[in-house]
Order: C-alpha cells, then structure tokens, then sequence
C-alpha cells in the first residue's frame, strides 16, 4: 500500500481564494481585515513561518503589519506594544510568534491580547469556549489538520483518534476538535505505556511529539489516516514526526513541507477574515 498524500499546498490555495473573495466582499462596506504580526529575536524558523504569514495577507488582500522587536525586548515593553494594537482600528488580528525570548512570559503576552483579536485562539477565554464548542475561532494548527480531514472525506464520528503531544497549541485542542466531531479520542504523551499499542488502534493518528520520524510503520494500523505536525530540522533538513516509511501502512498521510504547515497560516487567515466581520 502506498499512502494518498494530503496536500496542504493546494488546499491552501483554494481556501485563499474563497478568502480573497470574501475580503473584497467585505472591503464594500469599508472594512479591510488587518493583522498585525510581532516577532522578538531572531530565532531563523520564526523569521521563515512570519514571512509566510505576511505573504499570506497579500494572497488574501489583507493589510498587514509587522514588528521586529530585538530579543532583548522587555515584558513590559511587548506588553505596551500589544497594549497599542488592541486599540488599533486597522488592526482586527494580533499575534505574538511563539516561541518568546525566556525573560517574557508567553502566558502573559497571551493574556494581553483583547480576546476578540486572538486569531491565534491562545488566550484563556478563547480556550474555554473552545472546550465548550462556543467559539469564534479555533486555534489554527488544528483546524487545519480538521479542513485536511474533511477535503480527504475522513469522518472522525465514532473513530479511534490517537493524538501523540499534549502541548496548549496542538495536542489538547487537536483532541477537542475531534471529540467535538464525535471521535473517540486518547492523547498519548512522554509518559504513555504501550504507546505503539495504542497508537497501532488509531484509524486517525496526529503525531505532536516534536521527534523527527518518531511514529515508525509499526506503530500504524493499516490504511489510517497518519497526521504530521512535526517541523524538525535535522542536519539543516526539514523533516516531521513521522517516518517517511509509514506511507506504506498507511492509507492517508501528510506530507513535511506542505501539508499542515500551509494549513496552519490559512487558517490564521480565516480567523482574521472572522475578526474583521465581526
Ligand atoms: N503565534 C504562534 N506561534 C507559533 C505557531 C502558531 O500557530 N502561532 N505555530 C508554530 C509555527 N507556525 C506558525 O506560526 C508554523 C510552522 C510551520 C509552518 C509551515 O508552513 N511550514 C512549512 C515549512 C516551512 C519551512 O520550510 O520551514 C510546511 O510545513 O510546508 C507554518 C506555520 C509555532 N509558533
Ligand atoms: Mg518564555
């Protein structure tokens, strides 16, 4: 068997059409969604995923803007910063790139940001009612892996969804997700016994772990649908979580680059496109 490889590429294209259509709908009644985009430092992948981000927002006719702030920016100066763009009119986004410099708490960046211009979903009111399934936006790494399940026709209802990581980002939303569409889901983690046992039980397995080839064609029941969030670089090349080995057990499987990276941005540009039509 040889996996269908899902192509966050070309979805991402089709939904930034359906996006830039929608921005000129809305740039009729005056409103241009705008997203403004803080990096602090220089971290190499950062600068990558925030150009891409910027990119983005000319695809979709957003106006953007961005700040570089020096890694040895203060808490309370990005605090201050974030303060501005809450207040900003242009602006219906804001982001802060994660991973942060370690004298800034990412806790409280988040917290700073008014709810309504999270299009990241980070912040603890957003979370909540995302545990509730009210919600205005979804956290975008999952809801792209979600549209990549639905454009390949993959129901989770009544599946066995296995999700491997438990971080705030990915792991425990990506598991929300699929229970809100009636999965039946375990999340695995560092401590897990048998992990190869449960995750060979997965019809949709999401692997989060942050370890380049981590899932292995053993640890994968035949014809499931295998999701690689992973983004490791190893020896300065880009590989995922999963085995590129594993498209011989599978039946579906993401590929590293182009399939939930590009998902990731597109659905930061759907929640932008939201904040602004609100
Ligand atoms: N504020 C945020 N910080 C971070 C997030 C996030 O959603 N919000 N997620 C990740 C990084 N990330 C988005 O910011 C991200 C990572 C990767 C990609 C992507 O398109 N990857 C490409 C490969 C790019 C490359 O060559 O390096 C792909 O998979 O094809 C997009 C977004 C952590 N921080
Ligand atoms: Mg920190």
């Amino acid at each position: 068997m040889s996996a269908i490889l899902m192509d966050g590429k070309a979805l991402s294209a089709k939904v930034r059409g359906k996006i830039l259509e929608e921005t000129h709908r809305l740039e009729q009644t005056g409103v241009r969604p705008g997203l403004a985009v803080i990096l602090v430092g220089e971290d190499p992948a950062s600068q990558v995923y925030v150009r891409n981000k910027e990119k983005a927002c000319v695809e979709c006719g957003f106006y953007s803007e961005k700040y570089v702030l020096p890694a040895e920016t203060t808490q309370d100066e990005l605090l201050g910063l974030v303060d501005e763009l809450n207040h900003n009119e242009r602006i219906h986004g804001i982001l802060c790139q994660l991973p942060l410099p370690k004298q800034i708490s990412e806790e409280a960046v988040i917290a700073a940001i008014d709810p309504k211009k999270d299009v990241d979903a980070f912040h603890p009111s957003n979370v909540g009612r995302i545990m509730i399934g009210d919600y205005d936006f979804l956290p975008c790494t999952p809801a792209g892996v979600m549209e990549l399940l639905d454009e390949y026709g993959i129901d989770p209802k009544g599946k066995r969804c296995v999700v491997i990581g438990r971080s705030n980002i990915v792991g425990k939303p990506m598991s929300m997700l699929l229970l809100h569409r009636h999965g039946t889901v375990t999340i695995c983690h560092s401590r897990t016994e048998n992990l190869a046992e449960i995750c060979r039980e997965a019809d949709i397995l999401v692997a989060a772990v942050g370890r380049a080839n981590f899932v292995t064609p053993d640890m994968v029941k035949p014809g499931a649908a295998v999701i690689d969030v992973g983004m490791n670089r190893v020896d300065g090349k880009l590989c995922g979580d999963v085995d590129p080995a594993v498209a011989e057990v599978a039946g579906y499987m993401t590929p590293v680059p182009g399939g939930v990276g590009p998902m990731t941005i597109t659905m930061l540009m759907k929640n932008t496109l939201k904040a602004a039509q609100k």
